[in-house]
């Protein structure tokens, strides 16, 4: 099924040539990386597949449909985004934060019931947050932050899963913590679609790539194509060692 596709896509970023326009065809279950360097547009690029920044040119379609033609409610129904930097300046705690995920599926007066706040605390929970469910976000951590972010989706539970940089600030534990619930998702049918910075992680948990260059270029497929050391080298400005490793290959930066 395809759950997410972008038909000649090109985002707006002020002052850049358009570069290749985006035909990406995402289905159900696959779990895509997305990969450049800083300022080569991988959150706009998220923004703009969840609406909340238009195109340059071409179209996204959730579905059958296009996005610009859905209800907001609808889309919040369908797609959920991890932002990269958020501000918690609203005091919240933890728990009211993840139920945040359930507006969507109520109507606008409608409180939150106890279907919701279950589905809150085993999301909680399975972030390794439910400890802290009392607390104001804005007293924790990065990581905890980033956490109940994470959690807040999976209350939401949408079909579509957009996260710029999921890992941020999280230990080595809780990355893969987080990477395996995400592979849940994918295997229930979930799309997730994610920026990563670590090349490494991307290589080992997802099955497409899309590589983004900062002049607007762009390839796209399935990541052992796309893993390739003189095609990273070119994206990411840097010479690379490759050794495998439990299965995945592992680049390494050339220190000298
Ligand atoms: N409102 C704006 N006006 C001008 N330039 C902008 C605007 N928003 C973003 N940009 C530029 O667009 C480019 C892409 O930014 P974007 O945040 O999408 O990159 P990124 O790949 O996510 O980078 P990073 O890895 O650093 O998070 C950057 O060069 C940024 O400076």
């Amino acid at each position: 099924m395809e759950a997410l596709q972008t038909r000649q896509l090109v985002i707006d970023i002020p002052g850049r040539a358009n570069g290749s326009p985006l035909d990406l065809t995402v289905e159900a279950g696959q779990t895509w990386g997305v990969l450049g360097p800083n300022g080569a547009g991988k959150t706009t690029l998220l923004h703009t597949l969840a609406g909340l920044r238009p195109p340059r040119q071409g179209e996204v379609r959730l579905g059958e449909r296009s996005l610009s033609a859905l209800r907001r409610r609808i889309v919040a129904q369908r797609l959920g985004l991890v932002f990269q930097d958020r501000q918690d300046g609203f005091p919240a705690t933890v728990l009211e934060t993840a139920l945040i995920g359930r507006h969507p599926w109520l109507s606008p007066w409608q409180m939150e019931g106890g279907d919701d706040l279950a589905l809150a605390e085993q999301a909680l929970e399975a972030l390794d947050v439910a400890h802290l469910s009392d607390r104001l976000v804005n007293t924790l951590s990065g990581g905890e932050r980033q956490r109940v972010a994470i959690a807040t989706i999976l209350t939401q539970n949408p079909d579509i899963w957009l996260l710029d940089e999921p890992t941020n600030h999280l230990d080595l534990h809780h990355q893969v913590a987080v990477l395996r619930l995400l592979e849940d998702q994918a295997k229930s049918g979930k799309v997730v679609f994610m920026c990563l910075h670590d090349l490494n992680l991307a290589a080992r948990w997802c099955d497409h790539l899309l590589l983004l260059f900062p002049n607007g270029e762009a390839c796209w497929g399935p990541a052992e194509q796309m893993l390739m050391p003189s095609v990273l080298e070119r994206l990411y400005n840097q010479k690379l060692i490759t050794v495998e490793a439990d299965g995945a290959p592992v680049f390494v930066p050339v220190r000298s």
